[in-house]
């Protein structure tokens, strides 16, 4: 890991001690503050009234039981988690994860990420993540219902449009929303449908949020294309994961005439070299939910390759969609070594700190996802802004602004590494700048 300034190494070590074994957590802390060495030398008003103590520190913390009963009559546990971290510009926004992998840990890192990210988006919007170690995989429609009406009855306390307001993340999708915003309609006896986003279109959701983090990574990724003079057309993709963001990555590459050859799942990944198709993909994962290796079944020119990593495809750009940590140092080199220049994050830190300092050694443009995927939650932003209104916008115009939106990110990134001195470095310009707008709101909310 790279050595800190000394200042912030004494946070981070303040942060190491009082969050023991929460290795997500600390590897996010640790990628903000390698960055902000420039920023606390500039601004000594952030380290007088301890702002990046406060910014590590959830101002709120929620764990909780989940019982509920399956199919055969058995009663379940899990527990739940919403991590309410940071208000400052705004309600807590974020989505909720249901993955067996999900502890603490994992939901800090991807709260503490959320505040960052949310700041770039420019929207009034504060930083949270909740969750569950529910597996929702093989469970059935009902049983994922009885879950999801058992974890409300306990979230809905702490949330609402003006407080909290979760979405979806790995696991959690329109189905899950749906029974989410359903039992909290029931239990509150209010239409409040500011209260989640990612809702359906018939009950106050938006359309282009279920398309906006994978339009908005590769939206982000064009940008950096621009900036080369180049663009989309005839470029080689790999897109990891086939859920939410990377279909619609899949979608937005082919709209822009590059070329996705794989794409994966947690069981392994598929190679199709005349481009995914994108309605047996859909087919696959949306309506029967099964596992990649179906897709092959149906498109003989296809390969399921499975013990290995999807990285060995040789692409020109790499647009990592899954999970934290899947893309580690020796990925990194294969990628640089088969002529990759642009690796931008669809997921939340799929890149590990190894694999950053491969691509900054070997010249790979490296966009993070407090960046690259800010398009989901800003999105999601829009949503509530059209419930605020009572209002609907049409497809053409809120994927105009989301692409607007990704334009902002993306020139703000650049705009700070400059001002800062880290000319082409998106890491330090996302963190300097999302930091920046907290920093100075907490500064002027007082100590709270
Ligand atoms: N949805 C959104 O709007 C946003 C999501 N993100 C991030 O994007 C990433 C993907 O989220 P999303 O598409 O919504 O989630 P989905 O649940 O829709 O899809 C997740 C995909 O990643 C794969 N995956 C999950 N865990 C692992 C693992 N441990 N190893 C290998 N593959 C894995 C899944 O495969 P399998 O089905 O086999 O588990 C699946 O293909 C996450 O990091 C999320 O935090 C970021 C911004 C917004
Ligand atoms: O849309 C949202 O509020 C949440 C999106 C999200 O969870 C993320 O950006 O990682």
């Amino acid at each position: 890991m790279a050595i800190l300034h000394p200042d912030l190494q004494d946070i981070y070590d303040v942060v190491l001690q009082r969050n023991a074994g929460e290795a997500e957590f600390h590897q996010a802390v640790h990628e903000v503050l390698d960055s902000l060495g420039p920023v606390v030398a500039k601004h000594p008003e952030y380290t007088n009234a301890a702002i990046i103590q406060r910014m590590c520190e959830p101002e709120r913390q929620i764990i909780f039981r989940v019982p509920w009963v399956d199919d055969k009559g058995v009663t379940q546990l899990n527990r739940g988690f919403r991590v309410e971290f940071n208000s400052a510009l705004g309600p807590y926004k974020g989505g909720l994860r249901f993955h067996p992998s999900v502890y603490l840990g994992i939901v800090k890192f991807l709260g503490f990420e959320q505040i960052f990210k949310n700041s770039l988006t420019g929207l009034p919007i504060g930083g949270g993540k909740g969750g569950s170690d529910f597996d929702p995989k093989g469970r059935s429609d009902a049983e994922i219902m009885r879950f999801c009406q058992s974890f409300m009855t306990e979230l809905y306390r702490h949330i609402g449009e003006h407080t909290d307001v979760p979405a979806g993340d790995i696991g959690v999708g329109g189905r899950e929303i749906g029974y989410l915003f359903g039992q909290y309609k029931r239990i509150t006896n209010r239409y409040e449908s500011g209260v989640l986003t990612g809702k359906g279109l018939s009950w106050g959701g938006s359309l282009v949020r279920t398309e906006a983090t994978g339009y908005g990574v590769v939206f982000f990724a064009e940008e950096i294309l621009k900036t080369r003079g180049e663009s989309f057309d005839g470029k080689r993709v790999v897109v990891s994961g086939s859920g939410n963001v990377a279909i619609y990555a899949v979608q937005k590459v082919h709209q822009l005439g590059g070329k996705v050859v794989a794409v994966s799942d947690s069981s392994g990944y598929i190679v199709d070299e005349d481009g995914i198709d994108l309605d047996l993909l859909k087919d696959v994962k949306e309506v029967r939910r099964a596992r990649i290796e179906e897709y092959v079944k149906q498109r003989p020119q296809a390969r399921f390759i499975t013990g290995s990593t999807i990285w060995n495809v040789p692409c020109d750009i790499a647009i990592p969609c899954a999970t934290q940590n899947e893309l580690n140092g020796d990925d990194a080199k294969v990628l640089a070594y088969n002529g990759c220049t642009i690796v931008a994050e669809g997921a939340n830190m799929p890149c590990s700190p190894d694999a950053v300092k491969v691509f900054a050694e070997t010249g790979i443009t490296f966009a993070p996802g407090k960046a690259a995927n800010a398009g989901g939650v800003a999105t999601s932003g829009l949503e509530m802004q059209q419930n605020a209104s009572r209002d609907s916008w049409t497809f053409e115009y809120t994927e105009n602004r989301l692409q607007e939106i990704m334009r902002g990110v993306h020139d703000r990134c650049l705009e700070t590494a400059d001002d800062y001195g880290v000319p082409g470095s998106y890491t330090a310009g996302a963190n300097i700048a999302g930091f920046i707008k907290v920093a100075d709101a907490m500064l002027a909310l007082g100590v709270i």
